[in-house]
């Protein structure tokens, strides 16, 4: 309703301007000045009932508000000749913005309707009809101004849609491991960000595991590289089977990877899962290599914790406590006091 009283309050001022315009024109003539304004008054009544108040449903108001705003403006150009020359872009003005409003093809009815209305009303008039090759101008930048500029902003809406799909390919790409598809150390640290923010204002328990596999040299210099890929690749899916929806796995360099416990309210529930992806790692067979065997050493740090209040304190914390879990013998985990 915000916008039918603006465009009503628009209107009112065109009808206004032509009123007053079509008045002194006719300043001798009372009575024909007279019978316009009344004219007039009549148009906008008709404009209240069909837009104001909403009379019609909503695609037959649309359309009939574009005939009636086009059609009264061909009748104006045709009585009132020259005095509308200011104004004489309002078709194409509207159509461009019934495009914008409601789309192109309304911004093709429109033109089309404006360039009918405005050719046969220049056509019927002696005044127009002396510059014949304005009238035609006028009447084909009606037709295709508006398809133009409707063309024009279609081509830069996608060129925008276009450049903010790239942007957030690349944000996406920024925060991503390319060997594991995990996330990488920058997109742990924001997923860390907000945890500490929402554990701070509700106060509930969560953990961050620093997972550094025990061995892994090991896996490179018998297997290879691409050996040593594959594996991380493998304990990547792994790790992401062990927890649950809601908790983040990021590979955070080399055979480092990082996991933000969402939920650890229950603390048997958390140590069963520590365990879980100790053994789970364990029981990665590197294939054809023997009895190469790998491990995982874990340090959990528990939120909320006083010492603990910023991302580099938690990772200072965890990668104590997993420094810890290596000297006792690898292969276990090791928790921050509780
Ligand atoms: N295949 C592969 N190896 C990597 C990658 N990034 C780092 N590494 C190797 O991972 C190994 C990690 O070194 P360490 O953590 O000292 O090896 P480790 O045998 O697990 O040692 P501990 O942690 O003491 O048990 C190094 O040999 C790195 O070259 C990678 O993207 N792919």
């Amino acid at each position: 309703m915000g916008h039918a009283c603006f465009r009503l309050a628009g209107t009112m001022v065109f009808v206004a301007y032509i009123a007053i315009a079509w008045g002194m024109g006719h300043i001798l003539d009372l009575h024909e000045a007279v019978a316009g304004i009344a004219a007039f008054l009549g148009f906008s009544a008709a404009w209240i009932g069909v837009v104001g108040f909403s009379l019609l449903n909503f695609r037959t108001r649309r359309i009939l508000s574009i005939v009636l705003d086009q059609a009264v403006f061909a009748f104006a150009l045709y009585e009132a000749g020259d005095v509308l020359a200011p104004v004489i872009w309002a078709p194409v003005v509207m159509a461009v913005g019934n495009g914008l409003r409601n789309g192109p093809r309304y911004a093709r009815l429109s033109s089309v309707i404006g360039g009918a209305c405005v050719g046969v009303a220049l056509g019927l008039s002696p005044h127009w009809q002396a510059g014949k090759l304005v009238t035609e101008g006028i009447v084909l930048s009606i037709l295709v101004l508006p398809w133009y500029t409707l063309k024009l902003s279609e081509q830069i809406a996608q060129a925008k849609r276009e450049m903010q799909q790239r942007a957030a390919r690349f944000e996406s790409a920024s925060r991503t491991d390319s060997l594991t598809g995990l996330m990488n150390r920058a997109g742990f640290f924001q997923c860390l960000q907000k945890q500490l923010h929402d554990a701070g204002r509700s106060g509930a328990r969560s953990a961050v595991m620093l997972l550094d596999l025990d061995g892994f040299k090991a896996v490179n210099d018998v297997g290879g590289h691409g050996m040593g890929d594959e594996v991380l690749k493998h304990i990547a899916n792994r790790l992401h089977d062990c927890v649950e929806a809601n908790d983040r796995v990021a590979r955070l360099g080399g055979d480092e990877f990082g996991i933000v416990v969402s939920d650890a309210s229950d603390l048997t529930e958390l140590e069963r899962l520590a365990q879980s992806i100790v053994e789970t790692i364990a029981a990665v067979h590197v294939h054809g290599q023997g009895d190469l065997r790998i491990g995982a050493s874990v340090g959990i740090c528990l939120l909320p914790d006083d010492g603990c209040r910023d991302e580099s304190s938690v990772m200072e914390t965890a990668d104590r406590l997993m420094y810890q879990a290596k000297k006792s013998g690898k292969n276990r985990y090791c928790i921050n006091p509780h």
